[in-house]
């Protein structure tokens, strides 16, 4: 039997963590059969809330939860974790953008980024779903210097499903069939969603995603916006941002960094930048990423053409603008 994992959920007493909670503990992300001991951080004031979902979990009766830590100090929630979502930051309300939560938020990645360098295990694998995600998981790695800086991503997954299920559904096959869509950039409106080198499967026969599509007009017009609007559009309708699907996007992101991609298959993650494909450096950005044996590698070789070269940039200098940003609220 193997020992239990110690995996930290912040903001968990909010509506991403209702659902994130329920698949980490059920085994969805770090394997069926792997005992696991949830360590479950909020602020002072959502201890109460928090109770309730300590009470739910029991009464879930899942056989490979061996723990539950309900906590609002951080030196308790981020002891001894191999894994951590960083969920727990304030969400954007309509007519936001999701830079617009920098000041409420990058302080927050700042405080957690030095308790995981003293408290976490010196391998742990770190997911930033807070907002702005790219630049929070930036400064959450800066301030941890003892924790290797590719152990810290920002979550594009949500994103990445997103542009799958519109393929799917415009070519009519079920999601499986749909691979190798990249979302490149920032967690933000201004992402690329490119499905220029993503495969679909019809009737046996696999095809590139434009072949199977037969409609660029829409794959420019439609696909691209719906995918890069998808979560205002999700906040127009609920009041609230996405919860169920971003709950299912952290699980499959952490799912493939721990139990790695399938053979010919690659996922985007919020990943820090070493420059390919023109992106700058030493920000957070996503790209298209295979993982084995817990490291995440980024795929080389695809071809770039002019008008995604045009996104990529316009993306790329959104994420050294935060940066900066985030820096002077950090240091104001
Ligand atoms: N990267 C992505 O694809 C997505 C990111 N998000 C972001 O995820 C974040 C959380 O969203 P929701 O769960 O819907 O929000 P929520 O408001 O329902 O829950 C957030 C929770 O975090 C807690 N919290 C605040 N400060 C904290 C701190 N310092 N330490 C620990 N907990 C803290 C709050 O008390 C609250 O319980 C937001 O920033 C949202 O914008 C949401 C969807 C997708
Ligand atoms: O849009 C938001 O603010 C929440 C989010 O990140 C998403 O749904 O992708």
């Amino acid at each position: 039997m193997a020992e239990p994992l110690r995996v930290v959920v912040t903001g968990a007493a909010g509506q991403i963590a209702y659902s994130l909670l329920y698949m980490v503990a059920k085994g969805d992300v770090f394997g069926p059969e792997q005992p696991i001991i949830l360590h479950l951080l909020d602020i002072p004031v959502m201890m109460g809330v928090l109770e309730g979902v300590v009470m739910e979990l029991a009464d879930c009766a899942l056989p490979f939860l061996r723990g539950v830590v309900p906590t609002d100090d951080p030196a308790v929630a981020f002891k001894d974790v191999s894994a951590a979502f960083l969920v727990g930051a304030m969400p954007r309300r309509e007519g936001m953008e999701r830079k617009d939560l920098l000041g409420a938020n990058v302080k927050i990645f700042k405080v957690q980024g030095e308790a995981l360098d003293k408290y976490a295990k010196k391998d742990v694998k770190v997911l930033v779903v807070g907002n702005p995600a790219n630049t929070n998981a930036l400064i959450c790695s800066r301030y941890a210097p003892s924790i290797p800086r590719e152990n810290f991503t920002a979550m594009t997954r949500l994103d990445q499903n997103r542009a799958q299920a519109q393929i799917a559904a415009k070519v009519g096959v079920p999601i499986q069939q749909v691979s190798n869509v990249i979302i490149w950039g920032n967690h933000s409106s201004t992402q690329f969603p490119d499905a220029a080198h993503a495969s679909v499967t019809v009737n046996g026969q696999t095809l590139s995603a434009p072949e199977a599509v037969k409609d660029s007009a829409w794959l420019d017009t439609v696909f691209v916006p719906t995918v890069q609007k998808r979560g205002a559009a999700v906040i127009a309708a609920r009041k609230m941002s996405s919860a169920m699907s971003a709950a299912k996007a952290a699980s499959d992101h952490m799912r493939d960094w721990f139990l790695g991609t399938a053979p010919g298959r690659f996922v985007s993650m919020g990943v820090l930048s070493d420059g390919s494909y023109g992106a700058p450096k030493d920000v957070v950005f996503s790209f298209p990423v295979t993982t084995k044996n817990g490291k995440w590698e980024i795929v080389q070789g695809l071809t770039i053409s002019d008008s995604a070269r045009k996104s990529l940039d316009v993306t790329g200098k959104e994420l050294e603008e935060e940066r900066k940003e985030a820096i002077a609220v950090i240091e104001a």
